[in-house]
């Protein structure tokens, strides 16, 4: 058989098979979170968001990144002249999910699934928003000032807030490799 008549019979094989497992809403949206995070560029702290409506659909993803148009122009530097720092700069995954929500999303009544426990700046985006709940991953800051008065803000704002349980310990993606037609002589 030669090597186009072989790759075309190798197109023809049915599918790799995929396993399929159930996933229950909250650890697919927690998922999502986890999965935008890893699109960060920043190299110590990669955070992710998902926002979800009282329909259980997802209106909005968003990771930390620079702003537009300054990606790789800005420093991710944690210490030194605070001008010369992330901490200047950065979109936090929260901000970004309330902004990348579609632009006919309500995002009132949504739930913000989120890698790590929100800043206080992000937590008056959340209630000014009108958010209902939310769900984190980590709480890494817990007893720095910044997420001690984002609580003391959620408490007042009567907005719950709670550790993420998780009914499956690990959620794997395989993306199996599929020849496309058209590339079997590359
Ligand atoms: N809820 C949060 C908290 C933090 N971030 C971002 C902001 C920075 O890029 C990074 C924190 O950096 P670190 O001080 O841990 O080096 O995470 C966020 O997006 N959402």
């Amino acid at each position: 058989m030669n090597l186009v008549a072989k790759k075309q019979s190798q197109w023809e094989q049915p599918l790799p098979e995929l396993k399929l497992h159930f996933l229950i809403d909250t650890d697919y949206f927690m998922a999502v979170a986890v999965l935008s995070a890893q699109r960060s560029k920043d190299p110590n702290t990669q955070v992710g968001a998902c926002l979800v409506n009282q329909d259980n659909k997802i209106v909005g993803t968003g990771h930390n990144c620079m702003p537009n148009g300054c990606e790789g122009k800005l420093p991710w530097n944690r210490k030194g002249d605070k001008l010369d720092t992330k901490y200047m700069y950065v979109c936090h995954a929260e901000l970004n999910a309330i902004v990348n929500a579609s632009a006919n999303a309500d995002v009132k009544g949504c739930t913000m699934y989120v890698t790590l426990f929100p800043c206080n700046e992000c937590t008056k985006l959340i209630i000014q928003a009108g958010l209902k709940e939310v769900v984190y991953l980590c709480d890494k800051y817990h007893n720095t000032p910044g997420t001690i008065a984002s609580k003391r803000m959620l408490d007042k704002a009567g907005i719950p807030y709670r550790r993420f349980v998780h009914t499956m310990p690990q959620i794997a993606i395989a993306l199996p490799f599929i020849e496309t037609p058209g590339n079997e002589n590359a």
